[in-house]
């Protein structure tokens, strides 16, 4: 193994300690933020996630409103339930964890786009588009501020990015190209005729395509900087996108658990204190 960690869950560790102290001065003006979750059904790994952020939350001071719901919630009922926590003032923002196997595209936009920490509310990405600031998706931010607190380059890197999901790829790419990261994107996905020939060129690539071990040692270029976002799971273990033989190749890898995942909680918590940040200036 010659690549360096790009290392997510030391990272978490040091931007909650940051966040602490944002949260306790929040405290000394008589605010104090709150993160709410709804979760349908009972998907061991969504009870893991959503256990894992209430746990980060504790940690820095953030208090917990969870909805736990049973798989056999209506559209209607979980309606209710968003109802209620964009009317409740001690929820600062919420999420709703995917998939739900309702219609998630109506529960996201019922969501106050005030209180949408997870930055995927329609108007959301629509100002990410435009340009305008407002909360921005957990993952993606997570990956770039990654490669940010580990001193690599982004501006005028070239990017491959690996999936177009609307969570990871679709807005990483709008993030990648703003003018404050300044990188040169090449969106790839299922329909991309050489992946390798792309992959090649790339200075970053970024993995999220959720198929295990599709980058593989020799499509990457010796020294790149390789993020595996990919979750997938191989006989119960989570497994990446990222081949291991990958680790021979790259300059940096980030290690799939404990790399960009943590990350996406980091940044969740990073949008709560924000918005409640702003609360106070306003
Ligand atoms: N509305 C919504 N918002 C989300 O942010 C959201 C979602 N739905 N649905 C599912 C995905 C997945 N996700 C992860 C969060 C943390 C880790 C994480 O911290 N993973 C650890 C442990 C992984 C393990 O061992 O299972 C790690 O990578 O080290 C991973 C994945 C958030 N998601």
């Amino acid at each position: 193994m010659t690549a360096q960690t790009l290392d997510g869950a030391a990272t978490l560790r040091t931007i909650k300690a940051e966040l602490a102290q944002r949260v306790a001065a929040l405290k000394e003006q008589g605010v104090t933020p709150g993160l709410g979750t709804v979760l349908v059904g009972d998907d061991p790994g969504s009870h893991w996630y959503v256990g894992a952020k209430h746990k980060d939350c504790a940690e820095i001071g953030i208090t917990s409103i969870r909805r736990d719901l049973p798989a056999t919630a209506t559209q209607a009922e979980v309606e209710a339930v968003i109802d209620e926590l964009n009317a409740d003032a001690a929820c600062t923002g919420f999420l709703v964890q995917q998939p739900t196997g309702l219609d998630e595209f109506a529960l996201l936009s019922r969501v106050d786009p005030d209180k949408d920490v997870d930055g995927l509310h329609p108007v959301n990405l629509g100002k990410l588009v435009l340009g305008e600031s407002g909360p921005l998706p957990c993952t993606p931010v997570g990956a770039i501020e990654l490669l940010r607190r580990h001193g690599i380059e982004i501006a005028g890197a070239e990017v491959v990015v690996v999936g177009r999901g609307l969570t990871v790829g679709r807005p990483l790419g709008l993030l990648l190209t703003r003018r404050s990261e300044n990188a040169t994107v090449t969106l790839c996905h299922t329909g991309t005729r050489d992946l390798a020939a792309h992959v090649r060129h790339a200075d970053i690539v970024v993995a999220a395509a959720g198929v295990p071990g599709i980058i593989t040692a020799d499509m990457v270029k010796p020294g790149a900087a390789v993020l595996d976002v990919g979750v997938s799971r191989v006989d119960g273990k989570v497994t990446g996108d990222v081949h291991p033989g990958v680790w021979d190749v790259a300059g940096w890898v980030s290690p799939n658990p404990k790399g960009v995942g943590p990350m996406t909680r980091a940044m969740l918590l990073t949008n709560i204190v924000e918005i409640a940040e702003r609360s106070v200036r306003s």
